[in-house]
């Protein structure tokens, strides 16, 4: 077997963990409670597309939303990880795209039923390149911007976060060990919308790491 390349971390078919809500101003717009604890969901690995192939509408939703999300890549595994040994544990990071079919999610919402079927589908985590841990000295104070076909539709900063990186992989890890290679992605900015078939997205870390993709119709 050849050597795994954590720089290749989406081929390893580990956990995407998210975060929802992290953001007061995405909470609000979509009526949610602001949470006194970070609100988390999974995305299998099957979710994972990069670049090159085509963001896909799952064929029972009108109504796909992007959320773009800073993604922290685990380096190193570990259960019950202290706040201040958190960034230790941390390989680097990847500009994501937290795809969301909002008409599932609200019939979910509304039922009291999982977020599955709107989260977890085929194409729903776009990433981009790895980036190395030292090009993000402080991932506390980033930029996140999204375009749909050339207009700004989200941009938004880290420092808004409700809830921090170390503290994220400190509450995690106290109920489901990190391994290398997980991903967690933590939230969306305010901003977020439908984007529809041939739609093309372009999202960025500042100038850090840009990436685009198409948007196409899940066909059968
Ligand atoms: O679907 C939602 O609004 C929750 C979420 O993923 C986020 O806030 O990033
Ligand atoms: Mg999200």
């Amino acid at each position: 077997m050849t050597a795994r390349n954590i720089s290749r971390f989406w081929e390893w078919g580990r956990k995407i963990i998210c975060v929802g809500r992290n953001y007061a101003d995405h909470a609000k717009e979509l009526k949610n409670a602001i949470p006194k604890e970070p609100v988390l969901f999974l995305k299998p690995p099957t979710a994972y597309v990069r670049e090159g192939s085509p963001i896909l509408v799952p064929l029972y939703s009108s109504n796909l939303h992007h959320e773009v999300e800073l993604g922290v890549v685990i380096g190193k595994g570990g259960t019950a990880i202290s706040q201040s040994a958190a960034m230790e544990h941390v390989a680097g990071y990847a500009l994501c795209l937290d795809m969301t079919a909002r008409d599932i999610q609200d019939e979910c919402k509304s039922k009291g039923l999982p977020w599955t079927m709107a989260k977890a589908f085929n194409t729903s985590c776009p990433v981009s390149e790895f980036i190395p841990k030292e090009r993000i000295p402080d991932p506390g104070k980033v930029n996140l911007w999204l375009k749909v076909n050339d207009q700004l539709r989200q941009s938004g900063c880290t420092s808004q976060m409700i809830f921090s990186v170390p503290y994220l992989i400190s509450y995690i890890s106290d109920f489901i060990t990190l391994e290398e290679g997980d991903l967690i992605l933590t939230g969306t900015p305010k901003g977020v919308s439908a984007v529809q078939e041939h739609d093309e997205l372009q999202a960025g870390i500042e100038d850090i790491v840009t990436m685009s993709f198409r948007v196409d119709r899940q066909e059968h």
